[in-house]
């Protein structure tokens, strides 16, 4: 089943294009990371996915349906979305913050409650990403390791499709950053059709189940594909415009400055 579908995307602000031709076709099971440099246009690109916005011209397409034909509310159901820069107005408990994900909010709604079942599956899925015992903490308790598998659990508590990762690693610890994408790659197992979209600007930052990657410069995509025939070091070079040598060990990948004995 195709879960993402965007075809020939142009975005344009101010009077400048931030994407252009943009096609991606992400089907269920896959995971995808989108990297390229600072201004590359990957945020705009994960906008479009999580049906944030319209593109100028193009289409985007979420599980079959369009955006523009369809309402963008409903569309987001489907779809979780992992942002670090995620914002609340009180200080909620962890199962609160989970349970937004249900109600789409960023902080519980008044006189809304959450059915047993409903509660029961945060908790679950709590235990899933290592957070029961912090059920009861406080976001402003929370260490920035721990805020980052909360929001996994929120975006997975409405059982979406699809799962947008945005640099779901910035401001971690080696060993939180280890913690988070083994949760990630746990979701292979947890939830095979679920397909994610995960930014990054660090190669380190991808998680091993990674299956495509697309390199985007300059808002135009530089390539897209498997991931081992996109994330090698001539392609990743180019899109940084930087002499990259790129590993792959054990599933992970590495980038350092290429060296005469490197290339
Ligand atoms: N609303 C807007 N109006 C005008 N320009 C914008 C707008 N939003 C983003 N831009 C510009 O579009 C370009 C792409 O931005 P975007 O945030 O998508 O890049 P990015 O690849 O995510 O960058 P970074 O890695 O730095 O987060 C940048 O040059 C940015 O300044």
């Amino acid at each position: 089943m195709t879960v993402l579908d965007l075809d020939d995307v142009r975005v344009t602000r101010q009077g400048r294009d931030l994407l252009r031709h943009i096609d991606l076709r992400v089907e269920a099971g896959e995971h995808w990371a989108l990297i390229g440099p600072n201004g590359a246009g990957k945020t705009t690109m994960l906008t479009m996915c999580g049906a944030l916005g319209h593109p100028t011209s193009g289409t985007v397409a979420v599980l079959g349906k369009r955006l523009g034909r369809v309402e963008l509310r409903e569309l987001r159901t489907h779809i979780g979305h992992v942002d670090p820069r995620h914002r609340m107005l009180g200080d909620n408990t962890v199962l609160e913050v989970i349970l937004t994900g249900i109600t789409g909010t960023s902080d519980p709604v008044p006189r809304w409650e959450a059915s047993t079942g409903e509660v029961t599956t945060a908790h679950d899925l709590a235990a899933s990403v290592g957070l029961s015992a912090r059920l009861a903490a406080h976001w402003s308790t929370l260490s920035q390791g721990e805020r980052g598998r909360a929001l996994i659990a929120r975006a997975l508590i409405s059982d979406p499709a699809l799962l947008l990762l945005d640099e779901p690693a910035t401001g971690l610890d080696v060993a939180a950053r280890e913690h988070l994408l083994e949760t990630v790659d746990a979701l292979r197992v947890s939830h095979p059709a679920i397909a994610s979209v995960t930014v990054t600007h660090h190669l380190e930052d991808l998680p091993a189940s990674t299956t495509h990657a697309m390199l985007l410069r300059d808002g135009r995509i530089f390539a897209t594909g498997l991931a081992d025939d996109v994330l090698t070091s001539e392609l990743v070079s180019g899109a940084f415009d930087f002499p990259l040598h790129i590993s792959r060990d054990a599933g992970r990948w590495q980038a350092r400055r290429a060296t005469a004995a490197s290339r």
